[in-house]
């Protein structure tokens, strides 16, 4: 479980938190449409961002003829491996988030999880995986102050070990603690798909019972692994429900959020 240095709940209950996952996957396909209903959501709600940065991390990988390599998701991050994911989600990723938000005129300030201690991370399996983080603690401090004064922190899904060692973290596990810790309202992860495809059908709703099934027959694969996985984590007494939806469409239409519900329980109604 995630420790969380900071309660926000009452510094901010003028406003719920909502966090909002951005897949690279989507980044360079982000709509204006979507900027466009992403700045209204600011208006109902304190919103945070978590970035990914998969295909810019294996496409400079690629043009600087690094081998990369993927275990259960998760990229094996060696030191000469780090310095690139660091260039590129932690640079050019987190500033072209940033600058794209602010055009859209929505105040976004973009951050590393390195920045003020926002994440603090455990090494996960250093001999195989590397240079890898599971989020330990985050704290939430310096992102509170932020959101009070009305700014969007952009964070890109690097921590720093209590060793003071610099770590790649998943940006699903990341969204999922941020999420957590910040106490918020909604999860949305942002990716390239309508949301979880059954048979070429979108699964409105599912639970994460029903996930482990998805899961161990192949209907869930890839990519599509740690998001699930950290969308169940993430789930809490506050936390009721999290969703997956499509970065090609306006992330609310009708005042609905289109995608797949992640939810305790089949019965969960949350609005
Ligand atoms: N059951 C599923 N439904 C939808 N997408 C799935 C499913 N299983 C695996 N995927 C894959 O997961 C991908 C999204 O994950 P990923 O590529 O890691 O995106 P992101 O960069 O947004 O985190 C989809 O493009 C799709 O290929
Ligand atoms: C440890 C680990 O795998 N880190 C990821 C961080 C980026 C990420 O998660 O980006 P997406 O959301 O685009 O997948 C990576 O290096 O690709």
């Amino acid at each position: 479980m995630t420790m969380s240095k900071s309660m926000p709940a009452t510094e901010l209950n003028h406003k719920p938190v909502v966090v909002i996952k951005l897949g690279g996957s989507m980044i360079d396909q982000l709509t204006p449409a979507f900027y466009e209903s992403l700045k209204s959501l600011t208006k109902m709600y304190h919103c945070l961002i978590v970035h990914g940065g998969g295909p810019a991390i294996t496409a400079m990988l690629d043009r600087l003829h690094i081998k990369g390599e993927f275990h259960n998701g998760l990229r094996k991050t060696t030191e000469e491996t780090l310095e690139v994911v660091q260039m590129t989600m932690g640079g050019q990723v987190n500033a072209q988030v940033t600058s794209e938000l602010n055009r859209q005129g929505i105040k976004a300030l973009g951050l590393q999880g390195t920045d003020a201690e926002i994440l603090t991370a455990s090494l996960i399996d250093e001999k195989f995986l590397g240079l890898v983080g599971k989020v330990k603690q985050v704290d939430t401090a310096f992102l509170i102050k932020c959101m009070k004064d009305d700014y969007v922190p952009v964070i890109a899904p690097l921590g720093k070990t209590e060793e003071g060692r610099t770590v790649n973290i998943n940006a699903d596990t990341a969204a999922a603690a941020l999420a957590n810790a910040v106490q918020a309202d909604k999860l949305l992860f942002v990716t390239d798909v309508p949301g979880i495809m059954e048979s070429g059908t979108l699964l409105e709703r599912t639970t994460p019972e029903e996930i482990t099934d998805l899961i161990t027959e192949g209907t869930i694969y890839g990519g599509m692994i740690p998001k699930v996985q950290s969308a169940v984590e993430a789930l809490s007494e506050t936390l009721r429900e999290v969703m997956i939806v499509c970065g090609s469409q306006p992330l609310v239409e009708n005042n609905q959020i289109a995608g797949t519900k992640i939810c305790l329980s089949r019965k969960e109604e949350v609005q």
